[in-house]
């Protein structure tokens, strides 16, 4: 489903440059269950954030089922990050001023839904997380637990077929990274979504059937 060949993410210092990610080759099959794990500084986050279409590579070469990234047309990659892609981070990045609801709501605006078939999805969604109740309550009306919640349901919306989460229990408690992880399990198990995780937590990592590390900014 992915493959990276070769790729490597630099910044320039000085005269110098920063290796972030050095020659990195990785495949996720589709239905994989995935921890990138690594030391605090090792580009975790980054090699996400390049599987995520959030940043892209100074060199080597990223293939989505089969086709160069950086070859597609800003249109097609818009589609690829907006359809087949769903991103959780660690810090939610909900919308503060947008109603549980409308932040739930906002991927399938970008894909020109109609809106009988938008508000259905997102009936779907608050209803299997068990959240209708709290559909039009604001982000900061609601725990950690649940806002992470709303960041999944986001994220699932558009029914991509990976996730790429970024810690996404590092703010939560254990009860409630609990939840979280078995949701993603769930996620993975019954609906096929392949789920690559970036965590610092071996039990987190226990939901997943891969374990990649990574160090100064290589795959071990
Ligand atoms: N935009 C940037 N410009 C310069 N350096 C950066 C930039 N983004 C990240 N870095 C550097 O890249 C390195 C790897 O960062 P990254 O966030 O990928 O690590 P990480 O393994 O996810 O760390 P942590 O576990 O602490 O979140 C760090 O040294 C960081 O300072």
């Amino acid at each position: 489903m992915i493959q990276l060949r070769n790729i490597s993410k630099h910044y320039p210092v000085g005269f110098g440059k920063h290796e972030i990610l050095k020659n990195v080759d990785m495949v996720i099959h589709e239905g994989e269950f995935v921890s990138i794990m690594g030391p605090s500084g090792s580009g975790k986050s980054t090699l996400l954030h390049i599987l995520g279409l959030l940043e892209e590579p100074s060199e080597g070469e990223y293939l989505f089922q089969g086709e160069l990234v950086h070859k597609m047309n800003d249109k097609k990659r818009t589609q690829l990050h907006r359809g087949a892609i769903g991103f959780v981070f660690q810090a939610y990045h909900l919308i503060d001023e947008l109603t549980v609801y409308e932040n739930i709501e906002t991927p399938l605006l970008y894909k020109n839904m109609p809106s009988s078939e938008r508000k259905s999805r997102v009936a779907d969604i608050l209803d299997r997380f068990n959240m209708v109740a709290k559909k039009d309550l604001f982000p900061n009306q609601l725990s950690g637990g649940q806002q992470q919640l709303v960041g999944i349901a986001r994220a699932i919306v558009a029914e991509p077929s990976v996730i790429f989460a970024d810690e996404p229990t590092g703010n939560l408690h254990s009860d409630q990274a609990k939840s979280i992880m078995e949701l993603f399990a769930e996620l993975n198990k019954k609906d096929g979504i392949t789920i690559v995780q970036v965590t610092h937590s071996d039990v987190n990592a226990g939901y997943g059937n891969r374990v990649v590390e990574i160090m100064d900014g290589r795959i071990k």
